[in-house]
């Protein structure tokens, strides 16, 4: 049990798939693991752990953001001997060079936010995906016949702003799509000596004000589960 997760030690695979939302975590579970029992619910970012094709999968909520997230894998990585974390979450497009449903696989994510600095003394502000994971990704996405685009993205603390430019920090690092944990993942993991990468599915272009209506969503999203739990059996 740690401060934030009540699961207790050795009830947590060592490789977990993690969106933002604890819904879809749930959905996860329901539909793609077999042997499943929930093994957190503490403030209700569910934790399921079960089995994919025959391997130990877990899959929890990171919540919004870089405190959420960088507690959760912290937890995660240092109370539950976990090795390995794929976020998996949605995005917002700067450009309409991408369209939506397109999967992104993170390569670098850059951000204004002093999350880096003063949790680990990080400065860069950039941060790379950790260990093996992304090389995995591309591998298994292959392997699927799924197309999926490397690119950086920016990590940002805000969804809603006054200035609908694109950030300079965006620019600078020719970043095509937002989100908001990838940086803090990528930097606990980097401090950690872990694995970490992030999958991401296009669910706005920013530009023209189109996004993947709530229905739409869940089914939207199945191609990056099914890519995730794929990776996932590599390690
Ligand atoms: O879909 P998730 O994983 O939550 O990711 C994105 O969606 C949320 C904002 O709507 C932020 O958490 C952002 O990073
Ligand atoms: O962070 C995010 C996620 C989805 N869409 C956005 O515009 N921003």
């Amino acid at each position: 049990m740690s401060v934030h997760i009540s699961a207790k030690k050795g009830e947590i695979a060592k490789t977990v798939l993690m969106p933002g939302d604890p819904l879809r975590a749930q959905y996860i579970a329901d539909n793609y693991l077999t042997d499943v029992t929930m093994v957190s619910k503490t403030r209700n970012i569910y934790y399921f752990t079960g089995k994919f094709k025959g391997k130990e999968i877990s899959v929890g909520a990171s919540g919004m953001g870089f405190p959420s997230i960088g507690i959760y894998s912290y937890e995660l990585f240092t109370e539950y001997d976990v090795d390995t974390i794929i976020r998996i979450g949605t995005c917002g497009a700067y450009t309409t060079d991408l369209q939506l449903f397109d999967i992104l696989n993170v390569d670098k994510a850059a951000s204004e936010s002093t999350y880096a600095k003063f949790a680990w003394g990080i400065e860069d502000e950039a941060i790379a995906n950790q260990g093996n994971a992304f090389d995995k990704i591309n591998e298994t996405a292959k392997e699927l016949n799924l197309a999926t685009k490397a690119v950086n993205i920016h990590s940002s603390d805000i969804f809603y702003r006054k200035d609908p430019a694109v950030p300079a920090i965006a620019q600078k690092y020719n970043c095509p799509a937002v989100e908001m944990e990838a940086f803090a993942l990528f930097a606990n993991a980097q401090y950690l000596g872990k694995n970490a990468a992030t999958i991401l599915t296009v669910s706005d272009i920013i530009p023209t004000r189109e996004f993947i209506s709530a229905d739409q969503r869940e089914q939207a999203l199945r191609t990056m589960m099914e890519l995730s739990l794929e990776t996932a059996l590599k390690f």
